[in-house]
């Protein structure tokens, strides 16, 4: 079971994802892009990198629209998997 992230923690690793905001037990990161067909290749990319490393992303869609948000559900806050899952996204983002 992974641990949860210490406020000092999170502030740290923050500065190392700076497009991604803070929003309670949750990051979050939305993206925008030339069309739905492109939202959905990207979000594919990302099913594929979540799978990988077993963490998945709460997430939504609207057209050329995705919102991110990830959060560990096993224990109700950050972990160093929402980080990795987060850094991996980042990859895979235009
Ligand atoms: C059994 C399985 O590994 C766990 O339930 C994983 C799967 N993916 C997960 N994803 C996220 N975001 N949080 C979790 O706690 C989580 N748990």
């Amino acid at each position: 079971m992974p641990v949860k992230l210490t406020e000092h923690e999170i502030e740290d690793a923050l500065k190392k994802l700076p497009n991604w905001q803070r929003e309670g037990d949750t990051l979050r990161r939305e993206f925008q892009f030339k069309n739905f067909l492109d939202a959905f290749a990207f979000m594919t990319k990302v099913a594929i990198c979540a799978e990988k490393i077993d963490h998945h992303p709460n997430w939504s869609n609207s057209y050329n629209k995705v919102v991110i948000s990830l959060t560990t559900h096993d224990v109700g806050g950050l972990t160093p998997r929402d980080l990795a899952l987060a850094e991996a996204i980042n990859r895979e983002a235009p």
